[in-house]
């Protein structure tokens, strides 16, 4: 069984403050656009985020603090994403990003078929040749938690540095017409996003 979880526990500096993923697109919060991309992929799924946990009420899903306070980065989000795996008996998670809207709809099925007999892999674009890792979104067996809160304690910080020890394997995506993993991190990648989500 695979679990879902949004990486929602940056501090969007570069936004100016407050939570990406409750910002607008198209009328909607951007993590409704991610929601609807991720649930029909995966058996259940819950939010990784610090912070008052009820200003993400209106979603009707968990929310996972990092399980380790005060560990900055993405790497103690997707830890919190494998103890709540380990608790509803998944054997893997997948991760997204809360502020990449255009995600692949077959995001999962893809990973999947990428992991080696580790069963970890990350996605991937290319650009002008040159591979463009997104290792936020990730496949990741439950099993490797205790791994990853040892390498935390340690002071990895790196996500992709985690799943290379882990033999990651890579799934690639086009990038035509649209970078499926385009981010938004400015208030001009939102306008951005507004026109694609028109365009789309
Ligand atoms: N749990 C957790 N997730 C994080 C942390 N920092 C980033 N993330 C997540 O990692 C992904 C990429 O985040 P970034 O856009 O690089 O960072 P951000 O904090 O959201 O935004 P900036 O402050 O503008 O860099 C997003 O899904 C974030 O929610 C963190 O300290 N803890």
């Amino acid at each position: 069984m695979i679990m879902g979880v949004v990486l929602a526990g940056g501090r969007a500096t570069r936004m100016g403050g407050g939570d990406k993923g409750l910002r607008r697109v198209a009328g909607q919060f951007l993590l409704t656009h991610v929601l609807d991309r991720l649930t029909p992929q995966v058996a259940a799924v819950a939010l990784n985020a610090n912070g008052d946990p009820q200003r993400f009420d209106g979603f009707g899903l968990p929310v996972l603090p990092d399980s380790l306070p005060d560990f900055p980065g993405p790497l103690a989000g997707i830890l919190a994403g494998l103890d709540w795996g380990a608790r509803m008996g998944a054997a893997h998670i997948v991760t997204v990003a809360a502020d990449t809207p255009f995600f692949p709809h077959d995001l999962v099925l893809r990973l999947q078929g990428a992991a080696g007999n580790s069963g970890v892999a990350v996605a991937a674009t290319r650009r002008n040749g040159a591979l463009q890792l997104q290792p936020t979104f990730g496949l990741w067996p439950v099993a490797l938690r205790d791994d990853l809160r040892a390498e935390l304690l340690r002071g990895l910080r790196k996500v992709m540095l985690w799943a290379e020890r882990h033999d990651a394997g890579i799934a690639e995506f086009g990038t035509d017409p649209l970078d499926p993993f385009f981010n938004i991190n400015t208030p001009e990648d939102l306008s951005l996003a507004e026109h694609l989500a028109g365009t789309g």
